[in-house]
């Protein structure tokens, strides 16, 4: 990922009005905002409208309307989508590859395609997997690894190939107590543009310094925790306050 000086002057990924139809169902209603540097938590019930948007942006589902741009490039123009797919990997719930390949083989062929010269496609591909814990692996079938190391390996492909924004649709979803530790941990160093969808608050809570949370397709609620903690009702616990919050911005139904 390359680096920037200002996290709040460069916006990295720019949605403006998204809307995706799926017949008759609307799972994004004119959704826009902008993301510099940090990690963002993008929040919502099943159903919300998160994967839509991840797939969005990662290029993967052209809108029924609005515009996506990455890195200054139209993730749907004819000529501007190839270097914008350059900058954008998409981390999904359950990454698929060809079981037969390495982990070395794969990340490196993919940093490859995002760009990456051929000689030094194969020392990134060892840097990313070392960055990941899986050095250990990297001459493993990926036929061979558990979910969670797949997880892992996708991340080390995003993380070869140099991209500007990073999306991971639900990290720590079947993980183990230990495995969401170590996951968390690894998000935490994780530089340039991130945003992850989740389901756990406490995953949350210990990544976001920024919150979307989308309901019906809407975003309900862009800010800080604390101010999405703030809208919990008085008298919440402590440890439960995000959560609440969140609930009560979709009850409110109305944008924060
Ligand atoms: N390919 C599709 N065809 C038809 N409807 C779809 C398709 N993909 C998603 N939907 C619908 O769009 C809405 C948003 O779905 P989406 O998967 O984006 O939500 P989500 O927030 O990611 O949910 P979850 O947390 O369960 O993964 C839902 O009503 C879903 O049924």
């Amino acid at each position: 990922m390359t680096s920037s000086s200002g996290r709040e002057m460069t916006s990295r990924a720019v949605v403006r009005g998204l809307v995706q139809e799926y017949g008759a169902v609307r799972a994004l209603d004119d959704v826009s905002f902008a993301l510099g540097e940090g990690i963002t938590a993008l929040i919502g019930a099943n159903g919300a409208g998160k994967s839509t948007l991840l797939t969005a942006v990662a290029g993967g589902r052209r809108p029924t309307a609005g515009s996506v741009e990455v890195a200054g490039h139209d993730v749907y123009g004819r000529r501007t989508r190839r270097p914008a797919l350059r900058r954008v990997a998409l981390v999904p719930q359950l990454p698929r590859f060809p079981s037969n390949l390495t982990a070395r083989e794969v990340v490196a062929y993919l940093a490859w395609m995002r760009g990456l010269p051929s000689g030094r496609a194969g020392q990134a591909a060892d840097d990313a997997l070392e960055r990941v814990g899986l050095e250990a692996r990297r001459s493993s079938k990926l036929g061979s690894l558990s979910g969670g190391m797949l997880r892992r390996v996708a991340l080390a492909q995003a993380l070869a190939g140099e991209v500007d924004v990073l999306l991971l649709d639900e990290p720590s979803t079947g993980l183990d107590p230990h495995q969401r530790r170590s996951m968390v941990d690894l998000l935490q160093t994780l530089p340039g543009t991130v945003l992850i969808s989740s389901h756990v608050m406490e995953d949350v809570a210990d990544l976001a310094e920024r919150i979307i949370a989308l309901h019906e397709g809407l975003v309900r609620f862009d800010g800080t925790p604390s101010a999405l903690a703030d809208r919990a009702p008085a008298g919440t616990t402590e440890h439960r306050r995000l959560e609440a919050g969140f609930l009560s911005v979709c009850l409110e139904g109305r944008a924060a």
